[in-house]
């Protein structure tokens, strides 16, 4: 059984007195389901100390946007994943579309960002989706899988094992504009059968989740597929009322065998 995850991508949004009025009232409205759904926060690196001194003992993890490829020296402006996994990270992003398209990341260099992320000891979030044009084409899938493929070919088949995969179409990124909940959960068991055919098992085990555009009004109706096992927010992430509505939604479709055991109490 795979546990649902929500994680939090702050993006480039923040400042020392809005992360700890946001952090208040979120691990508040959390608490109730943090048991159910693991739970992680990746806030701007200059903030991470900040947010792990507040998330403390809560169980909500920690987590960072990007790591460098390379693992010390001469890289201005790059944070190596030894340093997150000192600052107390357990997650890490790897492959954001941002990252992608405004600087330029290759499939190669994500994968290689990735394995210095798991071998710090962190788990990677691998983002991966497709452009509008690449979907328009019917060459979501292609680019998806190449995306994927990079990191075998960098780590083997077995370097996934643990990881997450985060579908995040890039039309539906920032736009408002969200895939349907079939077009996700088709992606998804394609991205299954796709890492099953390189290793039995792989494609059963891992965590995907759906990230754009996702809001407390539409969480339910994409997370309702099996084959999604939580979201990577952005925008709604900011909004504690939001996030953990959010939650809610996911913790609720693992709730209702339990609920109708109640009714029946
Ligand atoms: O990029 C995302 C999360 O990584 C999604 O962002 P939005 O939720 O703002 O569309």
């Amino acid at each position: 059984m795979r546990k649902p995850i929500l994680i939090a991508n702050w993006k480039m949004n923040g400042s020392l007195h809005a992360n700890q009025a946001l952090l208040v009232r979120m691990l508040a409205k959390l608490r109730p389901f943090r048991k159910a759904v693991d739970l992680a926060i990746c806030p701007p690196f200059p903030y991470l100390f900040q947010v792990r001194d507040l998330l403390g003992y809560t169980g909500i993890a920690l987590g960072a946007q990007n790591a460098s490829s390379a693992t010390s020296g001469a890289h201005t402006g790059e944070v190596s994943a030894t340093m997150l996994q000192e600052m107390g990270c357990r997650y890490v992003l790897v492959g954001h579309s941002e990252r992608r398209s405004l600087y330029h990341e290759s499939n190669a260099d994500v994968a290689a960002r990735f394995r210095q992320v798991r071998s710090a000891g962190m788990t990677p979030v691998l983002c991966v989706g497709e452009t509008l044009e690449e979907r328009e084409q019917g060459q979501a899938m292609a680019a998806i899988e190449s995306q994927v493929q990079a990191v075998i070919d960098e780590t083997g088949v077995t370097g996934l094992e643990g990881s997450i995969i985060a579908y995040e179409p890039v039309w539906a990124i920032g736009t408002g504009r969200t895939a349907t909940p079939e077009q996700v959960s088709d992606t998804h068991r394609a991205l299954r059968q796709f890492l099953e055919s390189h290793y039995p098992g792989m494609g059963e085990a891992i965590r995907i989740v759906y990230g754009g555009s996702v809001k407390a009004g539409n969480a339910a109706e994409l997370f309702q597929s099996p084959e999604v096992d939580g979201g990577l927010i952005g925008d709604a992430s900011l909004q504690a009322d939001e996030f953990s509505d959010i939650g809610t939604a996911l913790a609720d479709t693992l709730a209702e065998p339990d609920s109708e055991c109640d009714a029946l109490d």
